[in-house]
C-alpha cells in the first residue's frame, strides 16, 4: 500500500511530542526525517519529497498553533494538510452519461479496471457497458467478457475483428443504451509508436469525455515519463492506481500524478470486480496517518440514521455534547450502529482505533460487543420513556422489573446503566478536545471501563 509504513513510524515520532506545548526546530527535524524516509522508500520523487518537507518545516515553526492546540496536534494537522495537498483532489467524475477511455502499459490492469469501474457505476445506479478494443493480447476478449459477466454489466467485444478502431466504432453503436461507456484499449510493453498511434486513432473515434491512465502501483520513477507521453497524445484526465493490495509502494504513481498535474480517480486493490474504491484524498491520508476516516464514518452514520428513520427535529446531537446524554441517546446510537455494518470496520474508522489498536483486542472481542449491544437493546425496550430519559432514577425494584420484562439478568441491566454513566461522563469531557486527548481517551476506554464494555464506550461519542 502506498506509503504503508508512514502512518506507524510517524505516529511514533509524533507521540514523542506528547505533553509539549511548544515545538522547536529539533522536534520538527525529527518528524520531517521520518516523513522523508517513508516517502523516499515508497519511490516518491526526491525533489517532491524535499519540497514537501520544506513546507512542513516552515509551517510548523512559523505558524502559530490555535489556542489550546498541543504541539503534536499542530504538527499533525500540518503534515495532514501537506500530504492531502500532495496527493491532490480526486478526479472529477460526475454520475452522468459519459464515455471513459482507459489507457496504459501492458499488464497495468486496464481490463480489470474497466470491469471494476463498470461495477462501481452500476452500484451508483447507472447503466455501464465495457467496450473491449484490445486485439493485441489474445486473452483480453475472454477476460473482459468474463469479468463483465461477474460484474453483471453490459459488454461489447468482437473476437473475429482485428482492427481496434472498427471495434470501438461498432461498440459505441452496440452500447447506445448505456449511460457510461468504458473503452478498454490495448497495452504494449513500452510506449512504442504504434501504441500511441493506435490509441490516438481510437480516441478520435470514441471522443471520450475522460481518459484515465491506469498505472500499476509497482511502477517506479518511470511513471513520470509515461504519464507525460499519454498526456501529450490523448490527454490524461485522471489516473487509476492498481494493485495496491500487493507489496508495491505506489510512490512512483503518486509522483506521476503530481508532475503531470493530473488527479487520482480510483484505487484498485485486488483481482475481483469489487476491489475498487473511489479515491478520496482526505480519507486516504487520514487512514494513512492512522487518524481514522472521519468523513467516511460520518457518511455511514448519516446513512444509518436515515435507515433508522429517526426524526431529526426530536433529537439534537448537540445535547449530547452538553452532557445531557440520556439512555434514549444511547439507544439511538446503538440502533444506528447496528445499521452501519460490521462493527470492526466501523471501529477501524474511528480516530485512535486504527493503527493496530484493533489488532490488540482478542479475536472475539467484537462479537462479544455485538452480543452485548443486542442484549442492551432488548433491555432498553423494556424501559419506560421516563426511565430512558432519566436513568439515574432507576432503583432496585425497577431493575428487577426491567430484567424480568426483558428476559435478561439484573446483571445486564446494571451493566447497561454503568455503561450509560460512563458514556455520559465521556460526553462531558468531549468539548474542546484535541486529537491527542481523544486518542488517549479511546485507549483508556478500550482498556475495559464500564464492566468490560469493550468497544461500546468508544462508540458513543461518534454516533452523531
Ligand atoms: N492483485 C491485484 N491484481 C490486479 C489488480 N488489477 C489487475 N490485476 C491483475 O493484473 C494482471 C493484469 O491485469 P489486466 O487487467 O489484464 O491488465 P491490462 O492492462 O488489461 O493488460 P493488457 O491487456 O495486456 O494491456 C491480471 O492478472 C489482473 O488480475 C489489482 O488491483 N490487484
Amino acid at each position: 500500500m502506498v506509503l504503508d509504513d508512514l502512518g506507524s513510524s510517524l505516529r511514533g515520532t509524533l507521540d514523542s511530542l506528547r505533553g509539549k506545548s511548544r515545538i522547536d526546530e529539533e522536534d520538527v527535524e525529527k518528524v520531517v526525517k521520518e516523513i522523508q524516509r517513508s516517502l523516499l522508500q515508497a519511490d516518491v520523487d526526491v525533489s517532491l519529497v524535499m519540497e514537501l518537507s520544506d513546507s512542513i518545516k516552515e509551517r510548523s515553526l512559523e505558524e502559530e498553533p490555535p489556542g489550546g492546540t498541543t504541539a503534536r496536534d499542530h504538527v499533525l494537522r500540518i503534515v495532514y494538510e501537506e500530504l492531502v495537498d500532495l496527493v491532490g483532489e480526486s478526479t472529477d467524475l460526475p454520475l452522468e452519461e459519459q464515455t471513459i477511455m482507459l489507457a496504459g502499459l501492458q499488464g497495468s490492469g486496464k481490463t480489470t479496471t474497466a470491469a471494476k469501474m463498470a461495477w462501481w457505476f452500476s452500484k451508483k445506479g447507472l447503466r455501464p457497458a465495457v467496450i473491449q478494443t484490445d486485439t493485441f493480447r489474445p486473452g483480453a476478449y475472454e477476460q473482459a467478457k468474463q469479468m463483465c459477466e461477474r460484474a453483471e454489466v453490459d459488454f461489447y467485444g468482437d473476437p473475429d475483428e482485428d482492427d481496434p478502431v472498427t471495434i470501438a466504432r461498432d461498440g459505441l453503436e452496440a452500447t447506445a443504451d448505456a449511460d457510461v461507456r468504458i473503452v478498454d484499449t490495448a497495452g504494449r510493453h513500452a510506449l512504442e509508436a504504434d501504441l500511441i498511434d493506435e490509441i490516438e486513432e481510437i480516441e478520435s473515434v470514441v471522443q471520450p469525455d475522460r481518459s484515465l491512465l491506469v498505472l500499476d502501483a509497482a511502477i517506479g520513477q518511470g511513471a513520470k515519463d509515461q504519464a507525460q507521453q499519454f498526456e501529450d497524445s490523448v490527454g490524461v484526465s485522471g489516473v487509476v492506481i492498481t494493485k495496491l493490495d500487493g507489496t508495491a509502494k505506489g510512490g512512483g504513481a503518486l509522483t506521476a500524478v503530481n508532475e503531470t498535474d493530473s488527479t487520482i480517480a480510483f484505487l484498485g486493490s485486488g483481482e475481483t470486480v469489487q476491489d475498487i474504491e473511489r479515491f478520496e484524498p482526505s480519507g486516504f491520508i487520514s487512514r494513512l496517518l492512522g487518524m481514522g476516516d472521519l468523513k467516511q464514518l460520518t457518511e455511514r452514520v448519516e446513512r444509518a440514521m436515515e435507515e433508522t428513520g429517526e426524526e431529526e427535529e426530536d433529537w439534537d446531537p448537540e445535547d449530547m455534547l452538553k452532557g445531557e446524554f440520556t439512555l434514549k441517546d444511547m439507544q439511538r446510537q446503538m440502533s444506528a450502529m447496528s445499521n452501519m455494518g460490521p462493527l470492526d470496520q466501523v471501529m477501524d474508522m474511528i480516530p485512535g482505533m486504527g493503527g493496530g489498536l484493533m489488532d490488540q483486542l482478542p479475536d472475539d472481542a467484537m462479537d462479544v460487543t455485538q452480543d452485548r449491544m443486542r442484549n442492551f437493546e432488548v433491555v432498553m425496550d423494556s424501559m419506560t420513556d421516563e426511565e430512558l430519559e432519566n436513568p439515574r432514577a432507576i432503583g432496585a425494584s425497577q431493575i428487577h422489573r426491567i430484567a424480568t420484562g426483558s428476559g435478561q439478568g439484573e446483571e445486564t441491566v446494571r451493566e447497561l446503566l454503568e455503561q450509560h454513566k460512563m458514556m455520559a461522563r465521556t460526553m462531558k469531557q468531549f468539548q474542546g478536545m484535541g486529537d491527542g486527548d481523544m486518542q488517549r481517551m479511546m485507549q483508556k476506554m478500550q482498556g475495559g471501563g464500564g464492566g468490560g464494555g469493550g468497544g461500546m464506550g468508544g462508540m458513543g461519542p461518534f454516533g452523531d
